[in-house]
């Protein structure tokens, strides 16, 4: 798939940013793009910056150094803000108004405005039109939310851990309507989220949060593609330490998740077990990592320097370069 890198149609382009808090670094030197018209999965352990990236883009918080253009302009200027809708994982709503109230509301302050995609979304959780937000469960709030969003009929949807507190039907019916409405109006979506296997077969571009560091930026399939996970024998030589980001031992059997150096953005160009691999060994099996193989590889791996050292992740296809900016050492952090 094309990804576009410029930053004036990029739906999100950040350039070196940095947000500092009190205690220090909350996300330093982030380099990426996220292309309009894609579903954006922002994935990352706790305390990463995962929700400290959608406030950026959102607008809510400015950064602190470098910059991130949303559809070409400075998050917290006034034109983004009204082409943007964030549902925040606090999720700020009336307590003394109804449902039916709050969404009157949404339509009151927004000058384009979907009350069928609202309704939709609060009708599918059954929710009575009369009922206090006050009364409701974290999870029907969350829908609310979710419905003023849909609703406001934004160019670029920003959820902060929308499955949270969502039950598995309500779930699967938020993935749905959110692929219709990228299908329908085009709309970008970039979500956070700890479930992975929610994300998979939804979105179509990732962003993998680590340390305050953006690990992994691009196309999920060029992502995925330039990734490889071997099977082998645990006494045998294995991959090249320098492609291995994981790398664990059960029984006789070693797994290795391995960057396979595609798009000549990692040293050697090595590809193991791949087409023209460079590295291969008798007796390993390779094949291609899920999403989730491929994220649990990342967050088990070690964060080191050279790990993090390559190129900036510009969301382009070159995906196979997802090594970003450079990750925060903890060192960096406690400054
Ligand atoms: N308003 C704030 N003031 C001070 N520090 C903050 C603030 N917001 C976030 N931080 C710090 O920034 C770091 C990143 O936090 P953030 O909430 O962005 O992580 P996260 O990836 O969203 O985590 P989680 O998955 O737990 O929600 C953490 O160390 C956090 O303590």
């Amino acid at each position: 798939m094309d990804d576009d890198p410029t930053p004036t149609s990029a739906a999100l382009a950040a350039v070196g940013l940095g947000m500092r808090f009190r205690d220090g670094w909350a996300l330093r030197g982030c380099d990426f793009t996220v292309p309009a018209g894609r579903i954006s999965g922002v994935v990352g352990p706790n305390g990463a910056g995962k929700s400290t990236l959608l406030a950026l883009a959102a607008g809510q918080l400015a950064p602190s150094e470098g910059g991130l253009l949303v559809f070409g302009e400075p998050a917290d200027a006034p034109g983004p803000r009204a082409r943007v809708a964030y549902v925040a994982q606090d999720k700020p709503l009336y307590a003394g108004l109804t449902v039916a109230e709050t969404l009157r509301m949404g339509r009151e302050l927004n000058p384009v405005w979907d009350q069928e995609a609202a309704q939709r979304v609060v009708e599918q959780g059954e929710l009575r039109p009369r009922a206090r937000i006050g009364s409701l469960s974290g999870g029907q709030r969350t829908r609310v939310s979710l419905a003023l969003a849909l609703g406001k009929r934004a160019d670029l949807l920003l959820l902060d851990e929308p499955m949270a507190d969502l039950d598995p039907l309500a779930r699967h019916q938020l993935m749905g309507t959110l692929m219709s409405a990228v299908a329908e109006h085009g709309t970008t979506v970039v979500v956070s989220s700890h479930v992975l296997a929610e994300l998979d077969g939804v979105i179509d571009h990732l962003l993998l949060v680590q340390r305050g560091g953006i690990r992994l930026a691009g196309d999920l399939e060029d992502v995925l593609d330039g990734h490889r996970l071997l099977t082998g024998p645990a006494g045998a030589d294995g991959p090249p330490a320098e492609l291995v980001v994981e790398r664990r031992v059960t029984g006789r059997l070693a797994t290795a998740l391995v960057r396979t150096g595609r798009a000549g953005a990692q040293p050697g160009g090595a590809q193991p077990g791949g087409e023209g691999a460079g590295w291969r060994a008798e007796g390993w099996e390779s094949e291609r990592p899920g999403l989730e193989e491929l994220l649990l590889g990342y967050l088990r791996g070690p964060v080191t320097p050279a790990a993090t050292a390559g190129t900036a992740a510009t969301g382009t296809a070159a995906a196979g370069s997802t090594e970003a900016g450079r990750t925060a050492t903890n060192d960096e952090k406690a400054a």
